[in-house]
């Protein structure tokens, strides 16, 4: 009988680990905060300010490619949630049993969007400082000094990676400068024929390095100079984002929308000038409220109470200014009394027109078309999750791939309306590109 129904299940519930979990709380960090555990290439890493998560090791992992690898991802993730077994004193989300996840843009993207869900992870926020560890076996013991032994010997086991990478070169990628500004002639014209009324168009570009990537310096790097984003590191995909696609907590959703950048390099010193030129500006005013309308419209019918600013905030980072706006919402219980989860929710906004376009489903076919490279990650939801569906999922932007230990691809994009201009467009590309190319010392 047993044996009946979990032939009926589809195949991610099937195969989806039971877990266990056990969570102590630990002493406060010292001044470094969550950097300091950031020391191995091969963690996964979630962090802003100090505050964050970083994953050791593996015990589970989903992997899936196609227009069904969310609800796949979402089938998985319930069951490990159903069967997980948690001590979890703390109770703060975020602070059990978790994956990180890392999304492909497209469904007809190469790129494998993944779950995994880290041995150890260790995390902060303010205050509190955790350990959890977790295990598929149901008869291993997880007491607090067996999981600070095996943290200390991840942080032991550092790989060569203390020095900043020696610089390389920076190559075109799939989509050349020329190819950019082609793509952008024609999206401006596509949106003039009425097709469209915006798309994002994105190239990438290939950085050789001489030496080895030392990838958690290159995310420690990117944590300090860029505070007011999410580092992230999941498989191979690293970056700062400054965009929050979707945060949840409990019944909370938050997101942090951008559109609408100015290259802070050639700006003049008058404080006034960005606020006049990025709010005053009706492009990027426009390009800015197409981008909430689409993240307000998928939200809404999931919640109640949704406040969205009537004027955006100029953010601040260390290349660019950005118009921003921080959507807020109480999430509704669905049909069964839950409320959605972060992996939920990053499947129902994702693609924003932040990233995409309006209409979505002609931008994305535009994109397709018009830029003719897989974007694989970029662009795509990045973040984690917990069993109870807390979790954050940033758009993956401002980052790349390490493709090899030497050769990393960065990807970035402009949001393309009737008034774009090429050069400007791919100006603005570079600029985003930059903080990559500055922690990769190229
Ligand atoms: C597409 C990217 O960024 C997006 C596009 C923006 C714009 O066109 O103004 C601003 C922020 C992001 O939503 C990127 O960084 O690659």
């Amino acid at each position: 009988m047993t044996h009946v129904l979990s032939a009926a299940l589809p195949d991610e519930q099937r195969h989806a680990p039971t877990l266990r979990s056990v969570t102590f709380e630990r002493p406060a960090m010292a001044d470094g905060g969550l950097l300091d555990y950031v020391v191995r290439g091969d963690s996964l890493v979630w962090g802003r300010r100090g505050d964050g998560k970083v994953g050791f090791g593996e015990v589970a992992r989903f992997s899936a490619r196609g227009a069904d690898r969310f609800a796949r991802a979402r089938a998985w993730w319930s069951a490990v949630a159903q069967s997980v077994e948690s001590a979890n004193p703390i109770g703060i989300p975020g602070t059990g049993a978790q994956a990180f996840a890392s999304f492909a843009f497209d469904e007809t993207s190469h790129w494998v969007s993944t779950m995994i869900v880290p041995r150890l992870v260790v995390g902060r926020r303010g205050e509190t400082s955790w350990l959890t560890i977790i295990s598929a076996d149901p008869a291993e013991e997880l007491s607090l000094q067996a999981a600070e032994e095996e943290l200390a010997a991840e942080l032991d086991a550092v790989d060569e990676e203390s020095e900043l990478s020696s610089g390389g070169s920076l190559g075109p990628g799939v989509v050349s400068e020329e190819d950019f500004r082609t793509a952008v002639t024609a999206g401006v014209r596509a949106i003039e024929s009425g097709e469209l009324t915006k798309l994002v168009l994105a190239r990438d570009a290939v950085a050789d390095l001489d030496s080895p990537i030392a990838v958690a310096q290159v995310l420690r790097e990117l944590a300090m100079r860029y505070g007011d984003c999410w580092t992230y590191s999941v498989d191979g995909l690293i970056g700062a984002t400054p965009e929050m696609l979707v945060s949840v907590e409990g019944a909370t959703a938050t997101a942090r929308v951008l559109a609408g950048t100015l290259d802070r390099r050639s700006a003049p010193a008058d404080p006034e000038y960005p606020r006049r030129v990025l709010a005053g500006d009706e492009k990027q005013r426009h390009e800015h409220q197409l981008a909430i309308d689409s993240l307000t419209a998928e939200l809404g019918p999931l919640v109640s109470q949704m406040v969205a600013p009537a004027e955006p905030f100029v953010l601040q980072l260390p290349n660019v200014w950005h118009l921003a706006s921080d959507v807020e919402a109480h999430l509704n219980p669905s049909y069964d009394g839950r409320t959605p989860t972060a992996l939920d929710l990053a499947e129902v906004l994702h693609p924003t027109a932040a990233v995409c376009g309006t209409p979505t489903p002609a931008a994305a076919a535009a994109i397709r078309e018009l830029e003719g490279m897989d974007r694989g990650p970029y662009a795509g939801p990045v973040g984690w999750v917990d069993t109870d569906g807390n979790g954050e999922f940033g758009i993956a932007l401002r980052g790349g791939v390490v493709e090899s230990p030497t050769r990393v691809r960065l990807f970035a994009g402009c949001g393309i309306v009737s008034a774009s201009e090429p050069d400007a467009e791919l100006a603005e590309s570079w600029a985003k590109m930059r903080p990559m190319r500055e922690a990769l010392n190229l």
